[in-house]
């Protein structure tokens, strides 16, 4: 058998998996797409997809598995390790701290309330704008080649591209993530201009990726920084510990605390739906549903993750 490590839970996954996508669609008319980047706003409301993957590259899926979207938010679990490559821990965190916020994504609260006015953590948008000013390069061409070669190579696929759409619909609104951006700048986190940091930090968010793609990057964390498939180290274990304690902590914005409860696995979630989780040790999975409740997650993706955490008892707590 192919799959030798949990060949009972494989085969329920075959037989389930596409039933559990049906039930779980159910909640998407609960949620709706985001449209405060425009481009986001044409993703289809009710689609429901998922991509289970084994350390052999074996595996399930079921819904729209094919449909693409952008990794948006997914993309800063990615940035944080390689700007810990490039720069080490220690001025990492001299311009991110390691709390969650309690606050919105995109919340400028704190920066101002709490001294020194760096940004609580490296997945809400200030903490990822402040470390896409750490990826290495002295361009920000330079800086996105080296991202985007990062992205390819984790996810074992050279085509991987920026989505100039949604890029440019992301870069003409953003008004939000300016004033973020303007005011880190004033507070002394970010060297540089900002509207280059800001262009590494939309192209990286505007990524374009399928489910299976989400779920073969997600297993090279689920083996600790070692894509199992290739036999080959990609990031230090170190810092996909580090990456692993921010998406249990603040993966899923302010309910990360619920999906603890109630999942129990490391996940990272981006506006377009997508959701990152992983077993580990076991299995990378890729979840992607784009209407999405009040907090900012997908719906009909949460659920469909409570339900298999659940039927496997995969929470770690
Ligand atoms: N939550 C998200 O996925 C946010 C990412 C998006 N690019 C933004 O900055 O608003």
């Amino acid at each position: 058998m192919r799959h030798q490590q949990h060949p009972d839970i494989w085969q329920q996954l075959q037989t389930h998996l596409g039933e559990w996508v049906i039930q779980s669609k159910a909640q998407a008319p609960k949620g709706h797409v985001a449209t405060y980047i425009p481009e986001l706003a044409n993703a289809s409301e009710d689609s429901l997809s998922i991509c289970v993957m084994d350390g052999s590259g074996a595996t399930v899926t079921a819904g729209e598995t094919d449909c693409l979207f952008t990794l948006q938010s997914i993309s800063k679990v990615f940035t944080l390790m390689l700007a810990l490559i490039d720069h080490g821990e220690a001025v990492v965190f001299s311009k991110v701290g390691m709390e969650p916020t309690g606050d919105d994504f995109n919340s400028m609260l704190k920066l101002e309330l709490v001294e020194p006015g760096i940004p609580f953590n490296p997945l809400i948008n200030a903490g990822a704008i402040a470390i896409s000013s750490l990826i290495g390069g002295d361009t920000p061409e330079k800086q996105i080649e080296r991202a985007l070669a990062f992205f390819r190579d984790i996810a074992d696929n050279p085509s991987l591209a920026i989505n100039q759409a949604v890029f440019k619909s992301e870069s003409d609104t953003a008004h939000r993530n300016r004033s973020l951006a303007y005011f880190l700048k004033d507070n002394g986190v970010l060297d540089g201009e900002v509207d280059d940091i800001l262009r590494v930090y939309f192209s990286h968010c505007s990524i374009e990726v399928s489910c299976k793609d989400l779920a073969r990057m997600a297993l090279v964390l689920a083996y600790d920084g070692v894509d199992p498939i290739r036999n080959k180290r990609l990031i230090p274990r170190r810092y996909v510990q580090i990456a692993k304690t921010f998406m249990i902590t603040c993966g899923m914005y302010n309910a990360s605390g619920e999906f603890a409860m109630n999942v129990g696995l490391p996940a990272k979630s981006g506006v377009s739906g997508g959701i990152l989780t992983i077993v580990p040790g076991r299995y990378g999975i890729g979840v992607v549903g784009p209407a999405l409740n009040r907090k900012g997650n997908s719906t009909a993706g949460v659920h469909l993750l409570e339900t298999l955490s659940r039927e496997f008892d995969w929470s770690l707590f």
